[in-house]
């Protein structure tokens, strides 16, 4: 799947994803987002990459979700409240009664404990997500969609329903994709007001009055940026938060007090906007942005809801935001300075590079990854008659084709399904006066290379859905770690786009071949993790920096500064050889005989599938003495033993790729899954690598 701005959720059990995915829907999500549901048993079919946003139920349900959660693919872990208009029958249950909570899992049935208990709902509870015997002396049971899981001997079940999305989660989800919830184009605070008024109308009043409610109320909408203000047909003031009592000189504390306590022009303001308007309103010299709606129950108007701010208000919104998409890439941090290199042709390059920053040509940047070609990049734009302007970065490996096209030219109002309604400024807009740099420029589609040459020979840009040619002053800095004469031979680059950015090549040249460099960096990132960890100086061995001298370092100076972030965590004073087991090319793990080059394509793929270490598990758990073979059930334990929690069918999946490659045989029946001698060949390699 791949389309803008989509949100694929993921639950345990089918319940639970039934209910989530109808409170995204009852809240408005849909108008936004596309939102699509899986079980954890449902993600080996999957793939997660083209998905803007992954939301995991729980913290339980991340762990089983992580090993198909592509790098960059974003997740959220959503926190859970009880649905409180389900709780009624809770307050029958006379304080202190032996009750059993029933969940699935153990975090779930003690997050839902605890969430009862600050509630206010003062019973005894006892949880329970196992098989265990349970307890005769307790009758009742709590659960949270979950009845199935009740023991038979229980006489009451009170099944809760599923536990909700807690506001603040929803609120990150929009804060995400930088969409205010509560701004005038999103109205979700409207639909928060609504739902709260829905479940305190299905409430008795003993209830609305209790302390669970009035807290999930409050804590709605006292975090609301916004000014609230709710009235009834009867004039009597419902709700209101704390920034409507500053605005309107009114207690925060009132009971069923009329509007009339509301100063009058104010008040004839209110009554003057239009239901369902927004509107800018001038009240005794200051002007308010104003909005009105109806709140309805079944068919029936209930009350009037005024969400309302001062206009400079939003004025300052804009600013900070602006502001942070400064420090966040709108910004150049890094100056020529920062490139730090005793390297001969790298001084020389730079110094090329310091005169071609004065002029406006196009530069294209070679280099292998972690060489330090956004760094370069950045210094040049620094260095540049454009550096009080902007600088934009677009990584053309990281955002997906579907999500590219408008996110470099914009689009306009309503240009497609799911598009904002006020249109997107592109990032080509965005650097107007400044520079753009298109990284990894060499992973761009066909559609998105046409559209760069025009802009690059026209100097223009039409949005997405729109009709004008928009006049730009940027100069683009594009950077590539691919062989483009290679991407054009196979047909996959364009000649006639190579030509137009190649104009002033500048390459960062590896680091191993710039060995000078590698002491020098070794001991800034020393000096830097020291500093972080506070942590005693660190010393690099002889034979540890002649081990990192003649290592090919094929991730660069990224490579380089990682290594030294691990063994700043791990050594103490001085660093040795064996410290440094991943850079020992001697051992035959990373070998050239044909068999081990391909054990270690077979780790690579586990790897890329992110499940490498219960894949090795397995292996380690088949290739112990004390077993002969293993049926799944007992796999499944050890593996939670391990801190890995696999469902059936996601140990089936990996069982099934370990035997694709003749690591291990499974046969039907009670013998289950056996190491054959290639996987034992796999481990040992394996552990000689690791220095095991
Ligand atoms: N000469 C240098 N001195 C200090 N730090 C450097 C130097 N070169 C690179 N770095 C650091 O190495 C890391 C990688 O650099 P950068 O992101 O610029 O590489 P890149 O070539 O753009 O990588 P990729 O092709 O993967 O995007 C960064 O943390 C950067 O700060």
């Amino acid at each position: 799947m791949s389309s803008l701005n989509s949100i694929l959720i993921v639950s345990y059990t089918r319940n639970t994803l039934t209910m989530l995915i109808e409170q995204l829907n009852e809240i408005g999500l849909p108008e936004f987002f596309e939102i699509d549901g899986r079980t954890v048993d449902d993600l080996d079919r999957l793939s997660m990459k083209d998905y803007s946003l992954v939301l995991v139920s729980s913290e339980i349900v991340y762990s089983m979700v992580k090993p198909y959660l592509p790098a960059k693919t974003p997740y959220l872990i959503c926190k859970r409240t009880v649905n409180y208009a389900n709780i009624r029958e809770l307050l029958d249950v006379p304080k202190g009664t032996k009750v059993y909570l029933v969940s699935d899992l153990k975090q779930s049935t003690e997050e839902s404990i605890r969430i009862l208990k600050d509630a206010g709902i003062d019973l005894d509870f006892y949880p329970y997500y196992t098989q265990e015997t349970p307890r005769e002396d307790i009758t009742i049971a709590i659960t949270p969609g979950e009845p199935q899981l009740v023991p038979k001997h229980i006489k009451r079940v009170i099944n809760i329903g599923s536990r909700l999305i807690d506001i603040s989660t929803l609120v990150e989800i929009f804060n995400h994709f930088g969409i205010s919830p509560f701004s005038p184009t999103t109205h979700l605070s409207a639909r928060f007001m609504q739902s709260l008024v829905d479940i305190t109308q299905e409430l008795s009043d003993e209830i609305f009055r209790s302390r669970l409610l009035q807290k999930s109320l409050d804590s709605i909408v006292q975090n609301m940026d916004e000014a609230v203000l709710v009235y009834n047909n009867q004039d009597e003031i419902q709700v209101c938060n704390k920034n409507a009592a500053d605005i309107l000189n009114l207690p925060t504390q009132f009971e069923k007090e009329s509007i009339h306590l509301i100063q009058e022009s104010f008040l004839t303001a209110m009554r003057n906007l239009q239901v369902g308007q927004e509107n800018f309103v001038e009240i005794d010299g200051t002007t308010f942005y104003m909005r009105k709606k109806r709140i309805t129950i079944g068919e029936q108007v209930h009350s009037t809801l005024i969400v309302f701010r001062k206009a400079e208000d939003y004025r300052k919104i804009e600013h900070d935001y602006r502001s942070k998409a400064k420090q966040r890439n709108l910004y150049a941090r890094y100056r020529f300075d920062d490139i730090r290199t005793v390297s001969l042709p790298v001084i020389e390059m730079i110094k090329i590079a310091g005169r071609l920053a004065k002029s406006n040509s196009t530069i294209l940047i070679l280099g292998e990854t972690g060489t330090g070609k956004e760094v370069l990049a950045q210094a040049i734009h620094h260095a540049s008659p454009r550096n009080h302007n902007p600088f934009i970065g677009v990584n053309f490996a990281a955002i997906s084709e579907s999500l590219m096209e408008s996110e470099l030219f914009g689009y306009e109002p309503g240009a497609f399904t799911g598009a904002r309604k006020n249109g997107h400024i592109g990032m080509f807009e965005q650097a107007h006066m400044g520079s753009i740099f298109l990284d990894e420029i060499g992973d761009a589609s066909p559609v998105i290379q046409n559209r760069l040459l025009r802009v690059l020979q026209e100097r223009q840009i039409m949005r997405v859905g729109g009709d004008k040619l928009i006049p730009l002053d940027v100069r683009v800095i594009a950077a590539t770690n691919k062989d483009l004469k290679k991407l054009i031979e196979e047909g996959t680059f364009r000649e006639d786009l190579y030509y137009r950015l190649n104009v002033l090549p500048l390459k960062m040249l590896p680091l191993r071949e710039r060995k000078q460099d590698i002491s020098l960096l070794i001991n800034i990132f020393s000096k830097e993790f020291e500093e972080k960890l506070g942590r005693e100086p660190l010393v690099f061995s002889k034979e540890a920096l002649k081990l990192c001298e003649s290592y090919h370092w094929p991730g660069n100076v990224r490579e380089l500064r990682n290594i030294v972030e691990y063994v700043a965590h791990i050594c103490n004073e001085t660093v040795y050889k064996e410290d440094l087991p991943i850079l020992d090319n001697e051992l035959s793990y990373f070998s050239h005989e044909p068999e081990n080059d391909h054990l270690y394509e077979i780790e690579e793929e586990f790897r890329e599938k992110g499940f490498f270490e219960e894949a090795l598990l397995i292996l380690e758990y088949l290739n112990s003495e004390e077993i002969e073979s293993a049926g799944r059930s007992a796999m499944i334990n050890h593996l939670l033993q391990k801190g890995y929690f696999l469902s059936d069918q996601q140990l089936r999946y990996r069982q099934k790729l370990l035997s694709n490659h003749d690591l291990i045989t499974i046969e039907k029946g009670r013998k289950g899954s056996q190491i054959t001698d290639k996987g034992k060949k796999f481990i040992y390699l394996y552990e000689k690598s690791m220095g095991l």
